[in-house]
């Protein structure tokens, strides 16, 4: 998507989805994904929590408080705000948020074979949550709630995330599915059949055989924190002891 082009979501919506999954292919350039690879990758490693199966970057930093709900203020790295926020901001999608704009950002890095288990992101976000993929695709499940709220065994749809997309997954996706990345070293039985988004895709000649080696991927999930605490009084007191 060239950065002149008008932004809209219309012809991004997955139809086959709940209200409402959006994928965006080519959200950003290869020179964009480089440069902000390349600054991840300047990262002190020790700013990183290590998990077995994948590892993370809270940014501008871990939500904190009883219920780890709250976000400390402070202003998003440059490398995660220019680019991806400027562009995002374009699609309205966080007018109607408390901070108008996304205020955090989760950056988790996948070797082949991890994932992230069935999850909801949960009540401390507004509901609006943008992911976008760089260096590798990957697949995520998207599974219903029965009607005790539990999540059903098998997922229902699988949505095929490119190197560069963005996905969206907002209202009543946000509230009423789980979503995992399962932990597997190649994706199988690719096609159209099995993909929700695969008429949306920028390329589908990776996959056009049904499988696809997973590689290194770093997603960053970008959110609006909901709570807000400026501590820069306890800062300046800190301080002046
Ligand atoms: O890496 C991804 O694309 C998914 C991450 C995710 O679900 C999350 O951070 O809540
Ligand atoms: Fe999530």
């Amino acid at each position: 998507m060239a950065s002149s082009d008008a932004l809209t979501l219309d012809s991004a919506r997955i139809s086959e989805l709940p209200e409402s999954g959006f994928y965006v292919p080519n959200f950003i350039l290869p020179e964009e994904e480089q440069y902000i690879l390349q600054e991840i990758s300047k990262l002190p490693s020790t700013r990183w929590t290590v998990l077995s199966h994948r590892r993370l970057l809270s940014l501008p930093s871990q939500l904190t408080g009883t219920a780890r709900d709250t976000l400390i203020a402070a202003p998003m790295p440059t490398f995660l705000s220019t680019v991806v926020l400027d562009r995002l901001k374009q699609l309205s999608l966080f007018k109607g948020s408390p901070h108008g704009a996304p205020n955090h950002c989760l950056v988790n890095e996948y070797q082949p074979g991890q994932g992230i288990m069935p999850h909801e992101d949960g009540p401390a976000y507004y509901p609006v949550t943008a992911t976008v993929s760089l260096a590798a695709h990957t697949t995520l499940d998207i599974y219903k709630k029965n009607d005790q709220g539990e999540r059903e065994a098998i997922p229902t749809w699988r949505i095929l995330q490119e190197p560069r997309s963005l996905l969206i997954t907002t209202s009543d996706m946000y509230k009423s599915t789980l979503h995992g990345i399962p932990e597997a070293v190649e994706d199988t039985d690719l096609g159209p059949e099995t993909i929700v988004n695969w008429d949306k895709l920028a390329d589908k000649t990776p996959f056009e055989g049904g499988v696809a080696k997973r590689q290194t991927r770093i997603s960053l999930t970008y959110r609006d924190v909901l709570k807000v605490a400026k501590v820069g009084g306890a800062m300046k007191f800190i301080n002046k002891r």
